[in-house]
């Protein structure tokens, strides 16, 4: 919560760090670095609610060597401080404009006056990958002679590699007698591959972020670093694995930064499948196409139908809904569902039903017709919707208030339909196909009813018809009497 809040444009108030902070906890962290607490008055108040919630975990906050950043941590009753020496020269003669002398003397008075307020103190080599490493050696030695109980190498601009990590850290563990963190930046891609590198030489510590998040690329993964660890080096940590993807999401979600699809362990790609052939083998054997289960970090395997589903793919698919199909039928459906693909469509689970109906001979009806919905909305009115419809030919009347035009309609669709089921809306993704504001609008929506999720989708010029549409026939699927919807909903 201190180089992950750093991500550029993210800010978390003290109820959004506490939030965090208990389930960094609750994954097993052993330090927790809160926030940096000469930053400001908000940056405090964050630390002073972590420290409050008496966690398990050690509550750490950022210090320059500098006298004030030290009485400010200590005046958030913080357990340590993470103190930092830019140990380069580039850091100390361009930045700092000192000399290795004067810097050196500043960290020891600076891990003195910490540990006489009985703070534990991780000294820290800023820009060390970049630094003379008998310079970093002197700094850390006269430190640890200082009382620093830990120290820690920064390759502040991610320009590390395995190899020279690992011989970096072999070095350090030898030569001081501290236990010594890793802290690395994923400039190059390399922060994962560095971070287990150095912990293999013998690095105590590694300082990671959730989702990887940080200053500019980021920083090391967590998720990566103990899924990797226990995976492919056999090494347990003491972090709950299965609690890294509701985590993640978290993280995600308080701080606004979205988590790249193709993001390894957390990604929503990362154990979806659309392809045919692994589909096909993961029928079979789920780790012909899968190097972990879901499972392993709380998550769940998600089909995806488009362009390269194949018939295992739309098979395996139809049985989530309950429904089986002959050869032919098989055939057919997955022809279509390909050729929806073909025209750059996300195929949803209600786009395969109805393909399926139409296949298969079904003649469902939809229990939801919608008549009227009228918005409005402006700059001194509540968001307000009012929708007629008709439910088994029932006209039903309702209203609903939202923070916005969309939600207020889909709030007095959900509100309409109560009386028959609780539907939620669990994700809601709008896209522009065409430019301007007449763009043409797509909507794709995930809802769900008693753990039953469903994906829809609506198109067209007005965004919040479109939202009306594919909310009306997700909430038709989801109402079927024979349905039997059990799998995941696949996302775009
Ligand atoms: C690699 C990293 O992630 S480092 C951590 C980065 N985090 C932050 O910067 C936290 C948010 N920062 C802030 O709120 C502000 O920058 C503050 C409060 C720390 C300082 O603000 P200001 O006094 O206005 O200084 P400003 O931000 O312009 O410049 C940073 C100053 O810290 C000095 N400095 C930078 N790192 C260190 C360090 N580790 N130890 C001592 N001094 C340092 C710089 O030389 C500069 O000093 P100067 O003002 O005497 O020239
Ligand atoms: C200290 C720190 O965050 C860095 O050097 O990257």
């Amino acid at each position: 919560m201190r180089d992950g809040e750093q991500t550029p444009g993210v800010s978390l108030e003290p109820e959004k760090k506490v939030w965090i902070a208990r389930n960094l906890d609750a994954l097993g962290v052993d330090v927790i670095e809160a926030g940096s607490a000469i930053t400001s008055q908000g940056e405090r108040d964050g630390i002073r609610a972590v420290v409050r919630e008496g966690l398990k975990a050690e509550i750490c906050s950022f210090a320059r060597i500098v006298k004030s950043d030290i009485d400010y941590a200590i005046d958030c009753d913080v357990d340590s401080v993470h103190l930092v020496v830019p140990i380069s020269d580039l850091h100390i003669t361009q930045k700092l404009k000192k000399d290795r002398e004067k810097v050196k003397r500043t960290a020891v008075d600076m891990v003195e006056y910490a540990k006489k307020h009985g703070l534990i103190v991780e000294l820290s080599g800023e820009d060390a990958s970049r630094a003379d490493l008998d310079y970093v050696l002197d700094v850390y030695r006269a430190g640890v002679e200082a009382g620093a109980d830990r120290l820690c190498f920064c390759d502040t601009v991610g320009v590390l590699n395995p190899e020279r990590t690992y011989d970096i850290f072999r070095k350090l563990v030898t030569g001081v007698k501290a236990p010594v963190s890793i802290h690395c930046h994923d400039d190059f891609g390399l922060a994962t591959a560095n971070t287990v590198a150095a912990l293999r030489a013998g690095a105590s510590q590694a300082h990671v972020t959730m989702n990887g998040v940080g200053e500019r690329a980021g920083n090391t993964s967590l998720e990566e670093v103990a899924i990797v660890l226990k995976s492919l080096y056999g090494v347990n940590t003491r972090i709950v694995l299965e609690n890294l993807y509701p985590a993640s999401r978290l993280v995600s979600r308080l701080m606004g930064i979205p988590v790249a699809p193709n993001k390894s362990l957390v990604g929503d790609n990362a154990f979806m499948h659309e392809s045919g052939i692994h589909v096909h083998g993961l029928m079979a054997n789920a780790a012909t196409y899968e190097p972990i289960t879901p499972e392993t970090i709380g998550r769940k395997r998600q089909i995806m139908l488009g362009k390269h589903a194949g018939r295992s793919t739309v098979e395996l698919a139809l049985q989530g809904f309950g429904l089986s199909a002959t050869g032919p039928q098989l055939d057919e459906i997955t022809k279509r569902v390909k050729s929806l693909g073909d025209m750059g469509k996300h195929v949803t689970d209600v786009d395969l039903m109805s393909i399926a109906d139409s296949v298969l001979g079904n003649h469902t009806v939809a229990r939801i017709k919608l008549i009227d919905c009228t918005i409005l909305s402006g700059n001194h009115a509540t968001p307000t919707s009012s929708v007629k419809l008709t439910i088994d030919g029932q006209e039903v009347v309702e209203s609903g208030v939202g923070v916005g035009p969309v939600d207020a309609a889909l709030n007095a669709l959900r509100r309409s339909i109560s009386g028959v089921a609780d539907v939620k809306l669990d994700d809601y993704r709008v896209e522009a196909i065409t430019g301007g504001t007449d763009a043409l609008v797509e909507v794709w929506v995930k809802m769900s009813r008693d753990g039953r999720v469903i994906s829809a989708r609506g198109a067209g010029p007005d965004i919040i018809m479109a939202s009306v549409q594919a909310f009306i026939d997700g909430m038709n699927r989801l109402i079927e009497e024979k349905n039997g919807i059990v799998k995941k909903a696949a996302e775009p």
